[in-house]
C-alpha cells in the first residue's frame, strides 16, 4: 500500500456521464471534495479525452479508463499517444501480450493499470466466457503475470485485494471498483465492498461512479467516502 498524503487522492470518481458539460457540472458540484477523476467509454467517446487534458491542466488527477486490448503494436502505439494526455493512470486488460506492449509504450508520468477480472463477473460469468478458473484464481494468476511484466498497478475487486497484495508486493497499486457505501444499490456489480472495508483490505484507490453521479448531493457522498477511507 503506497503512502498517500491527501486522503482525497484515494477516491477516484468515475465520470460516467453523457457529455463534457454534464461532467464539468458534476466536478463543479463536488468542488474540493475530490481530486481524482476517471474518464471511461461513455464520456471518452463524447469528447472526454480533451477534457482529460483540461482537468490535468487544472491540477486534478485523471484516470483514462480505455481498457485497451488489441495486437501488441496497436496497444503500444495507443499507450504512447495517451502518454501525452496528462493522465496519471491508463487501463489495459491483463493479457500478457497486451501488458508487455503497454509497458513498451508507457511514457514518463503515466502509470499502467491492468484490469484482472471485471467486478461485474462472478465464477459463473467466468465459466460462461470460457475460463477454466474461478475468479479469485484468475485474478491471482493475472496479478502475478502483471507484476512479472512490470505493470504499475492492478484493478480488481477489494475482495481479492489481500491475495493480490501477497502476489505483487507492497509497491504496486491496487485500484478497486465495485465499491458501495453501506446500503447503496450494487447495480451490475457482483464483487462489491464498502470503502472502509476496502481500505482495511489494503487497497490504494477506490473507483466510485453511480453512488456519486446519481446522488442528490454528490459532494456530501464524496466527502463521506473519503472519511470512510481515512
Ligand atoms: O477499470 C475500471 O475502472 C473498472 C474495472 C472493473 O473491473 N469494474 C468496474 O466497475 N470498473 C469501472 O469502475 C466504474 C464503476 O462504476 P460504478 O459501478 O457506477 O461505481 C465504472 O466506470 C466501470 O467502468
Amino acid at each position: 500500500m503506497t503512502e498517500i498524503a491527501d486522503p482525497r487522492d484515494r477516491l477516484i470518481v468515475a465520470l460516467d456521464l453523457p457529455s463534457v458539460r454534464a461532467a464539468e457540472a458534476l466536478i463543479d458540484r463536488i468542488g474540493d471534495a475530490a481530486t481524482f477523476y476517471k474518464i471511461g467509454y461513455q464520456l471518452g467517446y463524447a469528447g472526454g479525452l480533451a477534457l482529460a487534458e483540461r482537468l490535468a491542466g487544472r491540477g486534478l488527477k485523471v484516470f483514462l479508463d480505455l481498457k485497451l486490448h488489441d495486437i501488441g503494436n496497436t496497444v503500444e502505439e495507443g499507450v504512447r499517444s495517451a502518454s501525452g494526455s496528462g493522465a496519471t493512470f491508463l487501463t489495459v486488460h491483463a493479457y500478457p501480450q497486451t501488458m508487455r506492449a503497454a509497458v513498451r509504450g508507457r511514457g514518463a508520468g503515466l502509470k499502467i493499470l491492468a484490469v484482472t477480472v471485471l467486478t461485474s463477473y462472478d465464477d459463473a460469468d467466468a465459466a460462461e466466457a470460457g475460463y477454466g478458473l474461478p475468479v479469485a484464481e484468475l485474478v491471482a494468476k493475472r496479478a502475478a503475470q502483471a507484476a512479472e511484466i512490470g505493470i504499475d498497478g492492478l484493478v480488481c475487486s477489494a475482495a481479492e485485494a489481500g491475495a493480490v497484495r501477497r502476489v505483487v508486493g507492497p509497491d504496486r497499486l491496487i485500484v478497486t471498483p465495485g465499491i458501495r457505501p453501506a446500503g447503496a444499490e450494487a447495480g451490475d456489480q457482483k464483487r462489491v465492498m464498502t470503502p472502509g472495508d476496502a481500505r482495511r483490505a489494503g487497497i490504494d484507490h477506490v473507483v466510485v461512479g453511480r453512488p456519486i453521479t446519481g446522488a442528490a448531493d454528490p459532494r456530501a457522498v464524496a466527502r463521506a467516502i473519503v472519511a470512510d477511507l481515512a
